[in-house]
């Protein structure tokens, strides 16, 4: 195991931590070192294209697939085992969405509670909750089979947020859904960053990243090769390169760190 420089410490607002994290598939490495501090109250796109790494980051992180080399915290522990209650502060939005299409929403949301064991009043309040912060109150009892794509997503990142957790693992959570959709999603993660939650996001669309998260880390080949403000990693780039009006493109920063547009890398 490799060293570790800094204890992750939630009195320090650090929530998720992670030193240099490996995994390969086979012979091939699909991640090689990655390092990540996130802390309450901030939102990080995990920001590169198809294949970069960013789905086996997520796993690892999530605790869903064992790294073959690095570790890393949550909450200033190490997450020992599905059984491990640390895990319960970690909510993870897939990719894939994880609904049951006849049921209500509602129904969805008591099911997803169910599993969390919650019941009861607390389990009622929750899922009120949880339909409130989706923007579904007044869909709460039609069935989910009825709802448009972005009404999907937002009822499945509901879903993984029943159980309160502190830190919010995102992965592509706007996939197939229109702009208005994608704003309603916007305005959902912006609510839990602003009451304290700590979010992860993975994106292959510049323009997310640049608009809604505080941090962004660029990402591709397995490996993070810049991160920072968009501001920090605007500075990146070489005063040639730089819009006259100070304005950043994600996408240059990109191009100058790789050669190669990201648009042109999915
Ligand atoms: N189960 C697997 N077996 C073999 N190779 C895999 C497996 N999962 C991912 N890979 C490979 O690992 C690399 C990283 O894939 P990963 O899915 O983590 O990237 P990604 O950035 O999430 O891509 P996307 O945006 O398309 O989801 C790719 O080369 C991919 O083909």
């Amino acid at each position: 195991m490799e060293a570790k420089q800094e204890v992750a410490n939630p009195s320090q607002g650090i929530l998720l931590q992670a030193w240099g994290l490996k995994k390969n598939y086979g012979d091939r490495s699909a991640v090689r070192g990655f390092d990540l501090q996130l802390r309450r109250g901030e939102i990080v796109a995990l920001l590169g294209p198809n294949g970069a790494g960013k789905s086996t980051t997520v796993g690892m992180l999530a605790q869903l697939m064992a790294p073959d080399g690095g570790s890393c915290q949550l909450l200033g522990q190490e997450v020992r085992g599905d059984a491990d209650p640390i895990k319960a502060r970690l909510g993870l939005v897939t990719q894939d969405l994880a609904l049951h299409e006849p049921l209500s929403a509602q129904a969805n949301l008591r099911a997803f509670g169910g599993l969390y064991g919650l019941k009861g009043a607390v389990l009622a309040q929750r899922v009120e909750a949880a339909l409130n912060l989706a923007g579904l109150s007044q869909r709460a009892h039609e069935a989910v089979s009825r709802f448009s794509g972005g009404m999907k997503r937002r009822l499945h990142i509901a879903c993984a947020l029943l159980h309160q957790p502190d830190v919010i693992i995102l992965d592509e959570p706007t996939t197939g859904v229109d702009a208005q959709s994608r704003n309603a999603i916007f305005d959902m993660l912006l609510q839990l960053r602003d009451t304290g939650h700590a979010l992860l996001y993975t994106t292959h669309y510049m323009e997310e990243a640049q608009r809604l998260c505080d941090r962004v880390l660029i990402m591709d080949a397995g490996r993070v090769l810049a991160q920072g403000t968009v501001a920090e990693l605007s500075a990146l780039l070489p005063a040639a390169e730089r819009r006259h009006d100070g304005s950043t493109d994600l996408e240059q920063v990109f191009l100058h760190l790789t050669g190669r547009a990201l648009r042109d890398c999915a």
